[in-house]
């Protein structure tokens, strides 16, 4: 797509180190204009970065920019918008309370009386209303007046492309302005058939002139949707390619500098390996939950979950799956039903929503692996680092060391320093959430492991994933959660993830 055509963005010797650790290393990339391009590789390798050099976060300390032909060198976000270089990034960012034209006009109101700062509330919705138009094929979906609070996260995610298409520009006749669109991970907390729903309208932005580079895990999706991809390996450019040229396992090569040794290795080995007694149907009940409902989801849930078993749940994106968890966990009110814990070492979760309530950004990478509320009120600051340095080397996390802080670790490294919490708490049962979110297909197999072999050592998981494939390879039973119902489990063996997408969506 556009192959011939002078590229919209030319990236030539970009190097950027943040103090003496670089962090890109002569990267060099070339973006035609209306083209999907995939920027992929392990955590950590510098996507995100490259993203910000772009976005005017972050100034680069070597190399050259072109974009349209003319160089460009953004010296804040502000000014790359100007350029029409916008990001939709991977964590939320609308404010819930507000409306859709609210927050797709946030920061660039248009203003009636500039003088008096009074705002043209018309204009903005006018604005609001052609920018949703161009993200979705039934903008009925998505009302202007609702607040973005009450929309489910697919429409939540396209009302976040909207504000980042209107900041970028929108001409009189409601067409784009903006150029190039950064798109962090957009499908990582959508099921497929959003996946899907999203993809099409990126195909149809593409369609209409706007460049994407798609920072992304998922190579399926860079098979089906991207026109190129470039893969960074620790900041340096390992590979690039039309997807549908390269076969997958080549790609991965060149993701991770050699082969993936088996993915699912922890799933085919799985009946023989689990012994009898872990078995799900051998182990003693730790969690036992019968007609649970919360303030709005879930409406009905009852589970029983066994030590060596780990139980999945499937539902689509609103289904009510974290808000079961969070019940289970005792961390919001339940309406009714009852929940008994048989677990002396207590229940943990590991949340969804990292940046948010799951990690301390400020805080270094130790403390955020030691904090808990059973630390001990007063500890050594060399047993906390040094309980940090355990981690790292135990989850193969890519940090500075245990000092670095938390917030100024990639997306998929921060992953990993919750899931080290959790496991340093040593709880009986473990609810996870999303656990492999925004981690590369290295970690992604690691951590699957990890919990088949927790399992294995006597521990009760739940495991919620919008990846069927997740689930169907790593549980011992699936439980389809439906607009707030739990249906009963069944052996994972009995479910495909096609099964499983049938019986969510019906
Ligand atoms: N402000 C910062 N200060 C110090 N180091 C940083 C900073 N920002 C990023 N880094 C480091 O740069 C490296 C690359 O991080 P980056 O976020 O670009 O990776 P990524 O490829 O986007 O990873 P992920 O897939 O996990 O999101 C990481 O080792 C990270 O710790």
């Amino acid at each position: 797509m556009g192959g011939e055509r002078a590229p919209l963005l030319e990236v030539t010797g970009l190097a950027k180190a943040f103090g003496p650790n670089p962090v890109l290393r002569d990267v060099s990339l070339l973006v035609a204009p209306a083209s999907v391009h995939a920027l992929l590789g392990e955590n950590g390798a510098g996507k995100s970065t490259l993203a910000r050099v772009l976005l005017g976060m972050e100034r680069a300390d070597a190399g050259a920019i072109l974009l349209g032909g003319a160089r460009y060198a953004p010296a804040s976000a502000e000014e790359a918008r100007r350029a029409g270089v916008v990001l939709v990034p991977q964590e939320r960012t609308l404010c819930a309370h507000l409306t859709v034209v609210d927050n797709v006009v946030l920061g660039i109101e248009p203003l009636a009386r500039a003088r008096l700062g009074i705002r043209d509330r018309s204009r903005a919705r006018a604005v609001a209303r052609a920018a949703i138009a161009l993200v979705t094929a039934d903008p009925g979906r998505v009302p202007l007046d609702a607040r973005a609070g009450e929309l489910g996260v697919a429409d939540q995610q396209l009302v976040e492309i909207a504000r980042a298409l209107a900041q970028g520009g929108l001409r009189e006749d409601g067409r784009l302005a903006a150029r190039l669109l950064v798109l962090d991970e957009p499908t990582s907390s959508l099921g497929r058939s959003d996946a899907a729903r999203l993809f099409e309208r990126v195909g149809a932005l593409r369609d209409a002139g706007l460049a994407v580079l798609l920072v992304t895990h998922f190579l399926s999706d860079v098979r089906a949707h991207a026109d190129r991809y470039t893969v960074l390996r620790d900041g340096r450019v390992a590979g690039e390619g039309d997807p549908r040229e390269i076969e997958p396992a080549q790609i991965v090569r060149e993701m991770l500098g050699r082969a993936l040794d088996d993915t699912r290795a922890c799933a085919d080995t799985r009946a023989s390996a689990v012994p009898e007694a872990a078995r799900p149907d051998g182990g003693e009940v730790v969690l036992e939950a019968e007609g649970v409902s919360g303030v709005k989801r879930p409406k009905r849930a009852s589970l029983t979950l066994r030590r060596g078993e780990i139980l999945g749940i499937a539902g689509l994106v609103g289904s009510g799956r974290t808000e079961l968890l969070r019940i289970l966990a005792g961390l919001d009110p339940r309406r009714g039903g009852t929940v008994a814990l048989r677990a002396p070492r207590g229940i943990g979760l590991l949340s969804e929503d990292r940046g948010g309530e799951g990690l301390m950004l400020g805080r270094s990478l130790a403390e955020n692996v030691w904090l808990s509320p059973r630390a001990p009120r007063f500890a050594r600051p060399r047993s906390v680092l040094s309980e940090g340095a355990r981690w790292i080397e135990e989850l193969a996390i890519r940090a500075c060391g245990p000092e670095q802080r938390a917030g100024e670790l990639s997306g998929g490294n921060q992953q990993k320093v919750q899931i080290a919490r959790l496991l340093r708490e040593d709880f009986d049962v473990l609810l996870v959430d999303e656990p492999t979110r925004g981690i590369d297909v290295a970690s992604k197999a690691q951590v699957l492991a990890l919990l088949r072999d927790l399992a294995r050592a006597g521990k009760a998981i739940v495991l919620v994933s919008s990846q069927l494939d997740e689930l169907v390879t790593t549980c011992d039973r699936i439980a389809v959660l439906r607009r707030g119902t739990l249906d009963p489990p069944r052996p994972a063996s009995s479910w495909t993830e096609a099964s499983l997408l049938l019986e969510a969506s019906s």
